[in-house]
């Protein structure tokens, strides 16, 4: 019988051409998985995603480990714990980067954040000791955010209250500027936008 006799015989071959695709990509997976990478699922059942990330797509895409390489994942290694002088440098990178970074005529608000800036690293730094000390810090030497060069040479000499205490050698902070410069992002997309006039810094 011809297929045009037997209407059976379209939907037997529609159902193998589906049958077959889904064959196909499920062995591509097992393929990937073969290759060092995470399962599809990692693990989990196919239909198992919490009702959060249904419902929230940009945590469902977060949390998503399909086709990361394993260096990403950090698979194979347990996490180093990151020590006190780590942390430390690359906080003091982050702060003077933001110093160099800091405009000339920050508004009223830029003051205020780097303020709170600097009291919520007193109080939440994660090593309790340097926490405790940066906080005497700033009770002896309140923070002066006023400009660009300011900042930059405040953050330098509480640095160097830091350093002293350690017993490591003191900072020259006529030369901040030349050890911590600007980022370069294209099209200055890095820079802090301050006020451009003094006047219109109380509208702010
Ligand atoms: C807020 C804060 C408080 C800390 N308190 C403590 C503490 O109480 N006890 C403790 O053991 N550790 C503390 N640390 C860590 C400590 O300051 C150092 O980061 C750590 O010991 C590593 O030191 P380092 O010699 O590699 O250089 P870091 O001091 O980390 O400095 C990094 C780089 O900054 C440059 N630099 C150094 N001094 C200055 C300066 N004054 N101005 C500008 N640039 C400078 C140098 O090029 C240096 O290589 C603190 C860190 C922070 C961020």
């Amino acid at each position: 019988m011809s297929e045009k006799e037997n209407p059976l015989q379209a939907i037997f071959q529609t159902f193998e051409k589906i049958s077959h695709g889904v064959r196909i990509y499920f062995s591509q997976f097992a393929c990937l998985t073969n290759n060092n990478y995470p399962s599809p699922t990692n693990g989990r059942p196919l239909f198992s995603l919490s009702s959060s990330f249904k419902a929230n797509p940009l945590i469902a895409s977060e949390h998503s480990t399909l086709f990361q390489p394993k260096e990403i994942l950090n698979e194979g290694k347990s996490a180093t714990p990151i020590t006190k002088e780590e942390l430390g440098r690359a906080t003091w990178t982050f702060l003077h980067t933001l110093a160099a970074q800091y405009p000339d005529n920050p508004t009223r608000q830029q003051r205020k954040d780097v303020k709170e800036l600097m009291e919520i690293l007193s109080r939440m730094y994660p090593c309790k000791d340097c926490a405790d000390h940066f906080k005497e810090i700033l009770r002896a030497n309140p923070v002066q955010a006023g400009s660009q060069a300011e900042f930059s040479q405040w953050l330098c000499h509480a640095h160097n209250v830091v350093n002293r205490s350690l017993g490591k050698l003191v900072f020259p902070c006529e030369r901040v500027d030349a050890r911590w410069g600007k980022m370069e992002c294209e099209q200055r997309a890095c820079d802090l936008q301050g006020t451009t006039t003094f006047f219109g810094d109380n509208m702010r």
